[in-house]
C-alpha cells in the first residue's frame, strides 16, 4: 500500500484574491476564484493517493461550495500564506499521524487526478519535496513525510526558497496540469489550452463566449 496524503490547500479571503485578474474579470473576479479553488479541491479529492483535503480559508463564501465538495475547513488565523499552511498541517498530524503532508496552490484549474497522482508518487520517494509553478519561479505543491518538519517557504520565488531549504525538485515529464497555477490572464490562457475543470469553464464561458 503507497503512502496516502493529506493536502492542505489555502484559499485566500475573496475580496483581496486574485488581484492580477481584476482588470479582465471585473466584477467577476471573485466568482472565478471560487471556481478555480472548487477545481483544484475536485481533482485532489479524485487522486487516489489523496486521503482528504483540508482547505485553510477564513472567508465562508469559499469555505461553503468547497466543504460541500467534501473538503475539511479550518479556519485560518489570517497571518500570511505559511502559516495557514502550517495550521492546515497542523490538523493533518492530528486526525492522520501517519500520512504524507503536502500544500497544493488553489489556483489550478486545470489540474487531473493522474496527474497529481505522478506527482504525489514521485514525492513520496524524498522526506521533503516540492513542485515549481510553470514559469520555474514559484511553487505549486510542497511536501513533506511523516516524521519530516512541514516548512512550508511559499511567496515570490519560492522555488530558489525552497530548493536552499533542501527540498529535492521534482522533475516529473507529464504533470504540465499540477504546475499551471493561474495569476495572470495569460495563465488563464494556458490553463484553458490544458483543458479547464467544468467549475471555471462555466465561468469562462459566460465572461468570454468565444474562448
Ligand atoms: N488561506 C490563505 N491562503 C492564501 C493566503 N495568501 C495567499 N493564499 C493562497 O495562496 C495561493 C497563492 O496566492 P497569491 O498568488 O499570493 O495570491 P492570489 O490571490 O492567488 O493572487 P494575487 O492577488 O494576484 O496575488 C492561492 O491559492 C491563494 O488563495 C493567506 O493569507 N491565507
Ligand atoms: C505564492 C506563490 O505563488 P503565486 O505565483 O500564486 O504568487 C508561490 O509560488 O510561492
Amino acid at each position: 500500500m503507497s503512502i496516502r496524503w493529506s493536502l492542505v490547500i489555502p484559499v485566500k479571503t475573496l475580496v483581496a484574491a486574485k488581484t492580477r485578474l481584476a482588470a479582465a474579470t471585473g466584477p467577476h473576479r471573485t466568482r472565478l476564484a471560487v471556481a478555480v479553488a472548487c477545481d483544484t479541491v475536485a481533482a485532489a479529492l479524485s487522486c487516489p493517493r489523496v486521503a482528504r483535503v483540508i482547505v485553510v480559508t477564513a472567508d465562508p463564501a469559499a469555505a461553503g461550495p468547497l466543504a460541500g465538495l467534501g473538503a475539511e475547513v479550518v479556519h485560518d488565523p489570517d497571518r500570511g500564506l505559511n502559516t495557514a499552511l502550517r495550521t492546515g498541517a497542523a490538523h493533518a498530524v492530528r486526525v492522520a499521524p501517519g500520512d504524507a503532508v503536502g500544500a497544493l496552490q488553489a489556483d489550478l484549474p486545470a489540474l487531473r487526478p493522474a496527474e497529481l497522482g505522478l506527482a504525489l508518487k514521485a514525492a513520496a520517494e524524498f522526506d521533503q519535496a516540492f513542485v515549481p509553478d510553470a514559469l520555474d519561479v514559484g511553487t505549486t505543491f510542497y511536501g513533506v513525510l511523516p516524521g519530516t518538519p512541514f516548512t512550508p517557504r511559499f511567496g515570490g520565488e519560492s522555488r530558489a526558497k525552497h530548493l536552499a531549504a533542501g527540498a529535492k525538485e521534482l522533475a516529473v515529464p507529464g504533470i504540465d496540469s499540477v504546475r499551471r497555477d493561474v495569476d495572470t490572464p495569460n495563465d488563464l490562457r494556458a490553463a484553458v489550452a490544458l483543458g479547464l475543470g467544468r467549475h471555471t469553464a462555466a465561468v469562462v464561458r459566460e465572461l468570454w463566449p468565444d474562448t
